[in-house]
C-alpha cells in the first residue's frame, strides 16, 4: 500500500518524469505561458536527469517514470476515452467539434507509447495533418483553418518534469491537484487516469483527499505541501495554493482521521516563491532549511484541527517554528539559513537552493550550483547529494519539486 508518512523519513518508491517532446516544445515565445525561464537542451536535460534517476537507484529506492505509467494506463481502453474526453472537449476555444473529433481519432488511433508521448508533449498542427496525410484532415474547420502549421492542437506540457506539485501523497493517501495555472492544468487528466485505471492504483484502493477536476477553481499544487509527520500537514499559501483548498484538504484528512492538524502558512505570492518548498524544506527529522530573505518572525501562520459538524478549529499562530515544534512533539527545531551577501541569497533560493530532497533523515539530493546553501547545510551535518541542474533547473524547480514520492517511511 503506497503511503508518505513524513518528509524525511526512508524513501522507498518515486516518481519522476524523465523529459522529452514535452521540453522540445518550448520556443522564445512560448516559455513564458508554459512556466519556463528560457529554452532548453533537451538531450542535455535527459542527461542530467538520468543522473539524477541514478542516485535513486542506487539507494535502493524504486523509480517509476511517469511517460511508462501513462502508457500502461492508455493500454486501457477506458483510459483513453477518460483522457481524451477531457483534453479534446470541443469547447477549448481554438478546438470545436470538427478539429476535436479529427484530432481524437488520430491520437486513439496511436499505440500506448506514442500516446503517452503526446498526451505529454503535445501535437501540432502539422503533425496531425502529416499524420492523416493531404486532404484527410476529416471535415473543414475555423479551428484548424485559423492555426498556423506549427501551432498546436495539443499544447505540451513541459512542467510534467515537476511531478511533485500535480499530484502529492499524504499519509495514507494521495491528491490530484487542481492546478493553478493554465499552462498545467492539463497535467492533473494525466494523474487522474493513472491513479484511476492503471493497475498499480487502482487496485490499492488508497484514499483520495482531493479530485481536480471537482475542486477547481480552489487550486493546490504538492510543492505547498510539507507531510511533516507527527499528524501534522504543512501547507503553503501563496501564488499556487487557495485558503479554500487547504480547508478542503484539512477537513478530508480530520475525516478519514490520517492526520490531526494542518499548519498553514502565508507566503508572499511571487514566482520566486511560487511554493512553499521554493523557500523551506525539511531536511532531518528536527531541521529545515529557510530562504534567508524571509523573516521567520514574520510568517504569518495558522493551525487548522477538526471541530464538531464538519468544522475546522482555525487558530492562528503567534510563532510559526514554535507550532512546528509542538506538532512534532520536538524540544527545538533547527532552522537552517545561509548567511551570505543578499544578492547571493537571493540567487541561490531562485536556483532552489532550498528545495531539497530527503532521501533518509539527514541526506538530502541538491542542485551543485548552490554553493554557500550546501556548505552551510554540510557545517550543520546534513549529507548533501548534489545533482548537475543547468538545464533542469530553467523552469525554476529543484530536485524536491522533480520528484513525487509515492512511498516514504515515518522519520
Ligand atoms: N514545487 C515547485 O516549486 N515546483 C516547481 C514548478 C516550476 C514550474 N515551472 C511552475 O511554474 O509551476
Amino acid at each position: 500500500m503506497f503511503h508518505v508518512n513524513s518528509e524525511v523519513g526512508e524513501l522507498k518508491q518515486v516518481i519522476l518524469h524523465e523529459p522529452g517532446l514535452d521540453l522540445e516544445r518550448l520556443t522564445p515565445s512560448n516559455k513564458d505561458a508554459l512556466l519556463f525561464d528560457d529554452v532548453v537542451w533537451t538531450a542535455r536535460a535527459q542527461e542530467e536527469h538520468r543522473l539524477f534517476q541514478q542516485l535513486f537507484r542506487d539507494r535502493g529506492v524504486k523509480v517509476h517514470l511517469l511517460h511508462g505509467l501513462l502508457a500502461e494506463t492508455v493500454k486501457h481502453e477506458e483510459a483513453v476515452a477518460f483522457v481524451l474526453d477531457r483534453v479534446l472537449d470541443e469547447r477549448q476555444p481554438h478546438l470545436g467539434a470538427t478539429l476535436a473529433g479529427t484530432t481524437r481519432r488520430l491520437l486513439a488511433a496511436m499505440g500506448p507509447e506514442d500516446l503517452a508521448t503526446h498526451l505529454l508533449g503535445g501535437l501540432t498542427k502539422r503533425e496531425l495533418t502529416e499524420a492523416l496525410g493531404e486532404g484527410r484532415t476529416g471535415g473543414r474547420s475555423l479551428g484548424l483553418d485559423l492555426l498556423a502549421d506549427g501551432d498546436f492542437v495539443l499544447p505540451p506540457l513541459p512542467n510534467s518534469l515537476f511531478t511533485r506539485d500535480t499530484s502529492c501523497w499524504v499519509y495514507d493517501g494521495v491528491s490530484v491537484n487542481p492546478m493553478r495555472k493554465a499552462g498545467r492544468r492539463r497535467e492533473t487528466v494525466n494523474y487522474e487516469a493513472i491513479y484511476r485505471f492503471h493497475p498499480m492504483f487502482a487496485e490499492q484502493g488508497a484514499e483520495r483527499w482531493i479530485d481536480g477536476e471537482a475542486m477547481a477553481p480552489a487550486a493546490i499544487e504538492g510543492g505547498d505541501v510539507e507531510v511533516i509527520g507527527n499528524g501534522t500537514v504543512l501547507v503553503g499559501m501563496g501564488e499556487r495554493t487557495t485558503p479554500a483548498a487547504v480547508e478542503i484538504l484539512a477537513r478530508r484528512l480530520f475525516e478519514a482521521g490520517s492526520a490531526r492538524r494542518v499548519i498553514a502558512v502565508e507566503l508572499p505570492k511571487a514566482r520566486a516563491f511560487m511554493h512553499l518548498d521554493t523557500v523551506m524544506t525539511m531536511v532531518d527529522r528536527d531541521a529545515f532549511t529557510l530562504f534567508t530573505g524571509l523573516d521567520r518572525r514574520m510568517l504569518r501562520s495558522w493551525t487548522l484541527g477538526p471541530a464538531a459538524h464538519r468544522e475546522l478549529d482555525v487558530t492562528e499562530n503567534d510563532d510559526f517554528f514554535a507550532a512546528i515544534r509542538a506538532a512534532l512533539d520536538l524540544d527545538a527545531v533547527r532552522v537552517l539559513q545561509t548567511e551570505q551577501d543578499t544578492s547571493a541569497a537571493e540567487r541561490e533560493q531562485w536556483n532552489d537552493g532550498c528545495n531539497l530532497l530527503a532521501v533518509s533523515p539527514g541526506t538530502v539530493i541538491a542542485y551543485e550550483v548552490n554553493e554557500n546553501s550546501n556548505r552551510m547545510l554540510e557545517e550543520n551535518g546534513i549529507e548533501v547529494l548534489r545533482i548537475r541542474g543547468d538545464q533542469l533547473g530553467r523552469g525554476r524547480g529543484g530536485p524536491r519539486c522533480m520528484s513525487c514520492p509515492i512511498e516514504r517511511a515515518a522519520a
